[in-house]
């Protein structure tokens, strides 16, 4: 009988260093510690947590942080000889957080990181730093935070070509647009709840202006086309220039009012665009309420695939954090993209507003005379035809409210005949108007 291989040594503890103690990082401490044998015996050895650093010791996060070392200077981190993955979660496109990402990287360290911001401004050059030091940039978390849409794209739907993306893409607001439809809620009331939940971004601007989402919807359009990551062509419009009659407005035709991040790539060039849409009542997007995302995404092989969970919050988001972890600890990780840097192509911006489709318009406007015949003169000198059209004399935002719903044509389009009505004296405030999604 030949003799038994001797059993393999156990893997050494993979060393992990935690930049960043907020709401994120502090899941993160939660979750290692809480399911720590199970993710030892998934990962095939043990995390450990060698290192942490913060801005402020003192702070009290709800987390014993007196078993880990403090370290004030984040560089510490990647110069000790004891840390593996450098995790950060301190958040900004640039600043100590890109500082870290790079210096962390360059010393040969893994990189694990939840900052969207960072990946849609400096990914690339990061991934090229990666490449070359042949050690993983991982990024689940910036992405639908506890969702595992970066992983299903690169590994489960790898083999597919994927001509289109989108979904709901930012917590806070999908939390604000839910709080409004359901609560009557004002949007200031709303976002002040999503802050408290710790969804929000450290500038909630970024949410409500649509920026975060298009940081997202970045880097999931180079992923799904393998396209150079573009956050510079991205274009965004928020929710901040919703009123609560336009979500009463869409329920009473049938939608919900939904911030959609789509990005389509065809012969026309790469099309990336945030705005708030009108979503048909039994489309699965209109279904998906609070701080929830979904992504969907369409394979030539494996048709549509639909995606769903927390997108933001400290447990959905370390699990994501975690789980890139647990692969770097089993050694299964690729490039960063999905393929080398070099393999990525170009591909041109497409026009946003040369796409068409059915909008709905709201205008709140004088009660004279007239005003009704200014309204169609404008859609008629931009050719925009009217399907529908419905006036409220009770609106209380100070004048009779005006919804309508166009035929199909180009946002271009309707945006000029708002922009002529926008000038009119007998218009108040601003006009509102959202593509109605058809897919
Ligand atoms: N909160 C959420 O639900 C999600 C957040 N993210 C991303 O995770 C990252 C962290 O977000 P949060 O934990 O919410 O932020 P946070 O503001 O709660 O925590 C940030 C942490 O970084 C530290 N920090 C900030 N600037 C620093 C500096 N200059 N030097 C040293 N430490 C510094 C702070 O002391 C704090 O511990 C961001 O990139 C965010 O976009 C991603 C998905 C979801
Ligand atoms: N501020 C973000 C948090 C996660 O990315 C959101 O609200 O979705
Ligand atoms: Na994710």
């Amino acid at each position: 009988m030949s003799p038994q291989p001797a059993p393999a040594a156990p893997r050494p503890p993979l060393r992990v260093a935690l930049a960043g103690i907020g709401v994120v990082g502090g899941g993160v401490v939660r979750l290692l510690e809480a399911n720590r044998d199970l993710i030892a015996r998934r990962a095939g050895r043990a995390v450990e947590i060698v290192a942490i650093s913060a801005r402020d010791r003192q702070k009290d996060r709800g987390v014993d942080l007196s078993p880990y070392r403090w370290e004030d200077d984040m560089a510490a981190l990647v110069e000790a000889d004891d840390v593996d993955v450098v995790v950060e979660m301190v958040g900004g496109a640039d600043g100590p957080a890109l500082t870290l990402a790079r210096q962390a990287l360059g010393a040969g360290k893994a990189l694990v990181t939840a900052n969207k911001a960072m990946i849609a401004h400096h990914g690339l050059d990061l991934a090229r730093i990666a490449e070359a030091q042949d050690r993983p940039l991982k990024y689940e978390a910036a992405v639908a935070g506890g969702i595992p849409v970066i992983k299903a794209i690169r590994e489960g739907a790898s083999a597919n070509e994927i001509a289109r993306v989108y979904g709901i893409l930012n917590g806070t607001c999908n939390y604000i647009l839910t709080l409004m439809e359901r609560e009557g809620a004002s949007f200031a009331d709303a976002l002040a709840a999503a802050q408290a939940e710790g969804y929000a971004e450290a500038d909630p601007t970024f949410d409500v202006d649509g920026i975060d989402a298009a940081h997202k919807l970045s880097i999931l359009a180079a992923l799904c086309f393998g396209t150079r990551l573009d956050f510079d062509t991205v274009t965004a419009e928020g929710i901040r220039g919703l009123i609560a009659a336009d979500i009463r407005e869409a329920a009473a035709l049938g939608h919900r009012v939904r911030l959609i991040g789509m990005a389509e790539r065809d012969e026309s060039g790469l099309y990336q665009h945030v705005q708030p849409c009108l979503v048909p009542a039994d489309h699965p997007l209109a279904y998906v309420p609070g701080a929830l995302n979904a992504v969907v995404a369409e394979g030539n092989f494996v048709g549509r695939l639909f995606f769903e969970g927390a997108g933001a919050g400290a447990g959905p988001t370390a699990s994501a954090i975690v789980a890139d972890i647990i692969d770097i600890a089993r050694d299964e990780y690729g490039p960063a993209f999905a393929m080398p840097v070099d393999a990525l192509d170009a591909a041109p911006a497409a026009d946003a507003r040369a796409r068409v489709g059915k909008h709905y318009v709201r205008l709140i406007v004088e009660d004279r005379i007239g005003v009704l015949a200014e309204i169609a003169t404008a859609m008629r000198d931009a050719g925009v035809s009217i399907e529908s059209f419905i006036q409220r004399g009770d609106d209380a935002e100070g004048g009779v409210l005006i919804a309508l719903v166009t035929h199909e044509g180009p946002g271009r389009a309707v945006a000029a005949a708002l922009a002529a009505l926008a000038a009119s004296d007998h218009v108040i405030g601003t006009p509102m108007h959202m593509p109605i999604l058809a897919l």
